[in-house]
């Protein structure tokens, strides 16, 4: 008996262009991912990577083009969409500076995110009734396990600012699961780990995508991480896609060779 299996398209990016000024940080890059994929998005300094990630997640209207998600077989249109609404749609991310409350413990960061996907009843609330207290005590009890899986599980009490980077790396991992996301986008997420941690984030990477059924979109610098996990790869030059593909036709393509002459060679 043979085995079909189905892939369905999750997000589906068509001729996204975005305007600074007079610079093109991003020009008529298309690209898409099917659900379950881990795709790696790579390019030098200054390609227009975050500016991908920021466009995607509505933190900039694009200046043309568009972006799709498809979840559960409805489509909605993300361009230039509020970024509150783009998480609700299933989008969400990392960032490359890492953005916590520093000031508040560990496990409110995550509290925080896992807050926006309950409903409250403003009533009970407001006198602290039954449904309250069980969403309260179920935010808790959710956020303690999203942290146990980040290996933060004995720092939940903790304030933010006190983790090393590694840690508060792992936190925002933890707040983005937190809400939910069909698409997870991760802004080098290795960015200052050393190679330890970095091997130990790439195998919690793939553990996450299996146990989340998790879609993943990665932009990383750390080459040994990216060749390693992801299934495909597009790569970023001044703004354009020049190249998408699997590992190892990426390495071996000379445009993308050409693009990081002076840089780390995408070869690791
Ligand atoms: N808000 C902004 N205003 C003006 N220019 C911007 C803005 N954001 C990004 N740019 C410019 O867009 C270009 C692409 O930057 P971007 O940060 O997206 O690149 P990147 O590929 O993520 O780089 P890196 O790998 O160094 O993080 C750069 O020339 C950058 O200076």
């Amino acid at each position: 008996m043979s085995e079909t299996t189905t892939t369905s398209r999750l997000l589906e990016v068509n001729k996204l262009t975005r305007n600074f000024g007079g610079l093109t940080a991003v020009f008529e890059a298309s690209l898409h991912i099917d659900e379950g994929e881990l795709v790696g998005l790579i390019g030098p300094n200054g390609a227009g990577k975050t500016t991908l990630f920021n466009v995607l997640t509505g933190v900039y209207p694009p200046s043309a083009g568009s972006i799709d998600l498809t979840v559960d077989g409805v489509t909605t249109s993300l361009g230039g969409r509020a970024p509150y609404r783009i998480c609700a749609a299933g989008v969400g991310r990392t960032f490359q500076n890492i953005r916590l409350f520093k000031d508040l413990t560990v496990l409110e960061n995550v509290a925080i995110a896992l807050q926006q996907n309950v409903r409250y009843n403003l009533f009970a609330s407001l006198f602290h009734l039954p449904p309250y207290g069980a969403s309260e005590r179920r935010i808790r009890h959710e956020s303690q396990e999203l942290l146990d899986l980040m290996g933060l599980g004995g720092k939940s009490e903790e304030l933010a600012r006190n983790l090393s980077y590694g840690e508060q790396r792992h936190l925002e991992i933890a707040r983005a699961l937190a809400t939910r996301p069909k698409l997870l986008l991760l802004d080098e997420p290795a960015a200052g780990m050393n190679p330890a941690e970095t091997a130990e984030l790439t195998g919690l990477i793939a553990q996450l995508r299996r146990d989340f059924g998790l879609t993943v979109l990665l932009i990383e610098h750390d080459m040994s991480l990216v060749m390693k996990i992801c299934e495909r790869i597009y790569v970023l030059d001044h703004g354009i896609v020049i190249a998408s593909g699997t590992p190892s036709e990426i390495r071996n393509n000379p445009k993308v060779i050409e693009a990081y002459l002076g840089e780390e060679a995408p070869n690791a």
